[in-house]
């Protein structure tokens, strides 16, 4: 609704197109409360259909030789609310504001149909902290975990329902603490990526207070975030030990205790952990951003745009062995979206190789595609399918 209350003359125009004029306080706000009436009773309409579909989840869970998937927290059907949302909404109120709004009806809707929790790399204060609540909203329970490991150990134990951990930076590429997890064990691991999430990531330098910065004598932070402020630390923090830790939430937690100390990380900390701000936007890369995952046991069914992780290794006495079960992808028409390599641990100079590609494993073309990999392979893992949410300015392949 668009008004001008300054002007006795002008309008209010309603989302419908009807005209108002424009009344006294008490008026505008019993039509807000007749509003919030209809709003409240649309609210529990649709949480009651959500209870519903719940059940109906449930018994299509109980029944038939399919595997169970009575997941709550669709991604797919949640991308698809939200780009609806964008297409309905013609303002006032921003898209991005809808959509917020929506997080918590959908957060509720989660909560009403079943208890949820949420592990994330934490402590509060992180960058995955900030993602999962972006992901699962105010009505769902959190569970802090000190490490990326512990996160997957609480995925797969089945103590949470889902998890968040971070897999790759723009700038400072994989996050190899969720990569070796990945690829760690006999085994694929019993989780399977579910959603992936893109947040534009800006650190800031925290102190003690009234600590300057050249009183700094040692700073803490996740490699991640120290690769991610090489320009800066070399310019500011010449000389000063750098200390590695498993999230930048316990960096601030750290120095918060130890005089001289400073940590660097998201500013949301220095009001969590009683710091101060000594720089801001300290990142190299001005469009720093990083891509998490949401893992829970197993990935959602397909959208409209999706991709696919798959780790895998080959034998590399073979001459071309890699080239080859790359050509099976070519061969399918895949698409490549990412490709990296860890070292497997098993024994020097043999890798593990990860790549996305674009679809999702239950659709023929990439099923077939992942059956033609085996074939050139000693092992391949399907690490999980999810909707694609790339920013849409890059979404391009290889
Ligand atoms: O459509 C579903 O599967 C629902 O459970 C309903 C609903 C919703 O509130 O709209 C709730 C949670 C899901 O993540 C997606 C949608």
């Amino acid at each position: 609704m668009a008004q001008d209350s300054s002007n006795s003359n002008s309008t209010i125009t309603t989302v419908q197109g009807q005209q108002h004029a424009p009344s006294d306080l008490a008026t505008l706000r019993s039509r807000i409360d007749s509003l919030d009436e209809s709003l409240v009773a649309l609210l529990n309409e649709r949480a009651s259909i959500s209870v519903n579909i719940g059940l109906a989840k449930q018994k299509a869970a109980t029944v038939g030789g399919l595997p169970a998937d009575d997941h709550i927290h669709r991604p797919s059907r949640e991308k698809q609310i939200y780009d609806r949302l964008e297409t309905l909404n013609h303002g006032p109120l921003p898209t991005p504001a809808i959509q917020s709004i929506f997080r918590e009806v959908m957060s509720a809707s989660i909560s009403l149909q079943r208890t949820t929790t949420i592990a994330f790399l934490g402590p509060r204060g992180t960058y995955t902290h900030q993602v999962a609540y972006a992901r699962f909203g105010d009505s769902v329970q959190y569970v802090a975990q000190g490490t990326i490991d512990e996160v997957f150990d609480a995925v797969e134990s089945r103590r949470v329902t889902y998890g968040v951990v971070p897999f790759e930076n723009s700038k400072f590429g994989s996050v190899v603490q969720t990569l070796d997890r990945f690829c760690a064990g006999a085994s694929a691991p019993s989780v399977q990526i579910r959603a992936e999430h893109y947040l534009a990531v800006s650190h800031a330098l925290l102190v003690n207070r009234g600590t300057g910065k050249s009183q700094i004598k040692r700073v803490y932070s996740h490699p991640q975030a120290f690769g991610q402020c090489q320009a800066y630390i070399a310019r500011n923090l010449r000389g000063v030990e750098q200390v590695n830790v498993a999230s930048t939430a316990r960096a601030a937690e750290l120095a918060a205790g130890e005089e001289g100390a400073a940590a660097i990380c998201s500013s949301a900390c220095a009001g969590l952990f009683g710091l101060e701000v000594a720089d801001e936007a300290i990142e190299d890369a001005k469009d720093n951003t990083t891509r998490f995952f949401i893992i829970g046991d197993t990935s959602d069914s397909p959208s409209a745009d999706d991709r696919t992780l798959v780790s895998f290794t080959v034998d590399h006495r073979q001459a071309g062995a890699l080239c080859d079960a790359l050509a099976v992808l070519k061969e399918h028409g895949i698409n490549l979206t990412k490709i990296d390599s860890r070292p497997s641990g098993q024994r020097p100079w043999h890798f593990f190789f990860f790549i996305e590609m674009t679809g999702h494993m239950a659709t023929a073309d990439v099923a077939s595609a992942i059956e033609g990999l085996k074939a050139h392979c000693l092992d391949v893992r399907v690490l999980g399918s999810y909707p694609s949410q790339r920013p849409k300015a890059d979404n391009g392949g290889l």
